[in-house]
């Protein structure tokens, strides 16, 4: 795979003119045969007809695109993976000669492994008449191959089943490769799949999933050992985060719109929050958990790609590369994180009426007395001339009171004494504060100082809201995993971790963790279901700054 070549600016090797429009279009019900199904994915702007004549061009390239999901007995690729395959087949996005592999220890028949994903496939929308005969078109295309993630010889079945079924569909093979399987067999299963199964005639990709190691060390060997197989080109680092709707909607917010560009800095900012919460806890997962805690599970990655999107300058194009290099330039001004700077929390149980919800300790898979945060808030700083002072304030927890994820930015108050009297001196219930919710929920809200209707002078807040649910169709919000796949397909990598991001971020994480390992640091105990350890409260007080969470 080391020796694929790259094109500027696109999809090296075999590439499907897969539909990438602006806007999704809308879901239409499936009643063409099946040979015309999935032509409108190839060629969008097509009619049905056209589309019809175009997939007989396709063949006659012969290009095809097989995808294999290591791990596919697992719970990613049940809950996420399979299910955004599916539904970018749905939706045609995927052309009509696309076969998918699962590929696991666990024995089963073919048939087996469609019965288990079968009952996972969503359809999106529900009314849409015939999603049945869908699924059933798309588990025709489905294969499943058991084997060992060390053994060579079944990496070689594997690519004789892959080959089987492109030389029915033409000459030129795309393949991607999903690692849906844990970390500590993310080298062997990539040197296996490239040695044995790269495609001889196309473009082989594979998507790495998180977490690309626990520390700068760690991820450094990981880098270079998936190096040894797998050029960087070909390299699809997935962080989740980055395909959600809302994310991808910043840079649009920012450098389309003139209104934000000139406040968006110290000027007129006061302070930045990216809070993500969750109102379950470590469940089924804390063995997994225990070995790397809230840090490195959602700020070392998904926060900090929100930071940088969120901070970062205007990059030179959309290129993935322009993105990706003003990414790193502003992850590398962030200030090292102070330990004083940073609140702890791990989740104690609590009674809920009749229901016991169980602390973290009581997870059978956590060490007794393990000091695993599964909490943190901290503040950091970007010493750069547009954020200097700045405070960037971020927390995510598990077994809070709710699940949310999002992005507030808190404005100064507005100068002078004029409507001082209405609004009080209390800063955070008088100055704007932009709000994009991530999830659940997805929106994007202004709060503003309004006059209340009436005879007299009373001031109140209220919000310019844009709520998705509300504004856009459904249909229109794909699941993360779908998006990002579908890049894939595309070979586009704005939305994936190139290596010296994931470097600057484990250099700026990296020192905080060892301190708080080797210190045994020991987390505050908040209840389940709580809004989080008092501590982050006062680690916001001492910037001036309520939680925007806390009061709206
Ligand atoms: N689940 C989630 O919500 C998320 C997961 N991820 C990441 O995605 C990857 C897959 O996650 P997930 O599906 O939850 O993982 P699982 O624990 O479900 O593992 C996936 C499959 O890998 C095989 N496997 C499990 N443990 C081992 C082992 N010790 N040695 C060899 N094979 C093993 C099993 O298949 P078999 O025995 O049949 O071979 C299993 O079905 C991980 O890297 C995880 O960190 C990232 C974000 C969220
Ligand atoms: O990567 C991870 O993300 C999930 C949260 O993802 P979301 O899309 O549901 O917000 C988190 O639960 C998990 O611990 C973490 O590994």
């Amino acid at each position: 795979m080391a020796s694929n070549h790259h094109r500027a600016g696109g999809a090296p090797g075999v590439r499907f003119e897969a539909a990438r429009t602006a806007s999704r279009r809308p879901a239409r019900s499936h009643r063409r045969s099946s040979v015309a199904v999935h032509a409108a994915a190839t060629f969008p702007e097509l009619t049905d007809d056209e589309s019809l004549a175009d997939i007989a061009k396709s063949a006659a390239k012969g290009e095809s695109l097989s995808i294999c999901v290591f791990g596919a007995s697992g719970d990613l690729a049940k809950k996420k993976v399979l299910p955004a395959i599916f539904s970018l087949y749905y939706d045609r996005h995927l052309p009509e000669n696309v076969r998918v592999f699962g590929y696991a220890r666990s024995k089963m028949t073919n048939e087996e492994f469609k019965e288990k994903i079968r009952e996972s496939l969503p359809c999106r929308i529900s009314a849409a008449g015939n999603c049945d005969d869908v699924i059933e078109s798309f588990l025709e295309r489905m294969h499943y191959v058991s084997g060992l993630y060390d053994d060579p010889k079944d990496f070689k079945a594997l690519d004789q089943a892959m080959a089987a079924e492109e030389a029915k569909m033409g000459k030129k093979a795309m393949r991607i490769f999903y690692l849906s399987i844990p970390p500590s067999i993310f080298v062997p299963v990539a040197q296996n799949a490239a040695r044995e199964c790269s495609s001889s005639t196309g473009e082989t990709r594979v998507i790495v999933e998180k977490p690309f190691g626990r520390d700068l060390e760690s991820s450094r060997e990981l880098t270079s050992s998936l190096a040894e197989v797998l050029a960087e080109e070909n390299t699809y680092r997935i962080d989740h985060y980055l395909g959600k709707e809302l994310i991808e909607n910043i840079t649009v917010l920012r450098f389309s719109n003139i209104m934000f560009q000139p406040l968006w800095s110290r000027a007129y900012i006061r302070n930045v929050q990216i809070c993500f919460s969750e109102n379950f806890g470590t469940e089924g997962r804390g063995g997994y958990f225990d070995n790397y805690g809230i840090i490195r599970d959602v700020m070392q990655n998904h926060l900090l790609q929100v930071m940088a999107l969120f901070a970062m300058e205007e990059p030179a194009s959309l290129d993935a590369e322009d993105i990706r290099d003003e990414k790193v330039k502003v992850i590398r001004c962030i200030r090292p994180i102070e330990m004083d700077n940073v609140v702890l929390g791990q989740y104690k149980g609590r009674r809920d009426g009749d229901k016991q919800l169980p602390g973290y300790l009581d997870d059978e898979t956590v060490p007794p007395g393990s000091k695993c945060p599964t909490f943190a808030a901290m503040a950091l700083f970007i010493d750069n001339a547009r954020w200097d002072g700045v405070p960037f304030l971020m927390k995510a927890g598990k077994a809070l009171h709710k699940r949310q994820a999002e992005i507030r930015i808190q404005f100064h108050h507005a100068p002078g004494k004029l409507y001082k009297k209405q609004l009080g001196s209390a800063s955070e219930m008088n100055s704007n504060e932009l709000v994009i919710r991530i999830q659940p929920d997805e929106s994007i809200y202004l709060r503003l100082n309004s006059k209340i209707p009436g005879l007299g002078m009373r001031l109140d807040q209220t919000d310019l809201d844009l709520q998705y649910k509300t504004k856009f169709s459904e249909a229109n919000l794909p699941d993360a995993y779908e998006r990002l796949i579908l890049d894939v397909v595309q070979g586009d990598k704005r939305l994936f971790i190139r290596n010296d991001e994931l470097e600057e971020a484990w250099k700026l994480f990296t020192p905080l963790l060892k301190t708080i390992e080797d210190d045994q640091m020991a987390p505050e105990l908040y209840p389940y279901g709580s809004r989080g350890p008092i501590g982050a409260h006062y680690l916001a007080s001492r910037y001036n700054v309520r939680w925007g969470d806390t009061y709206n």
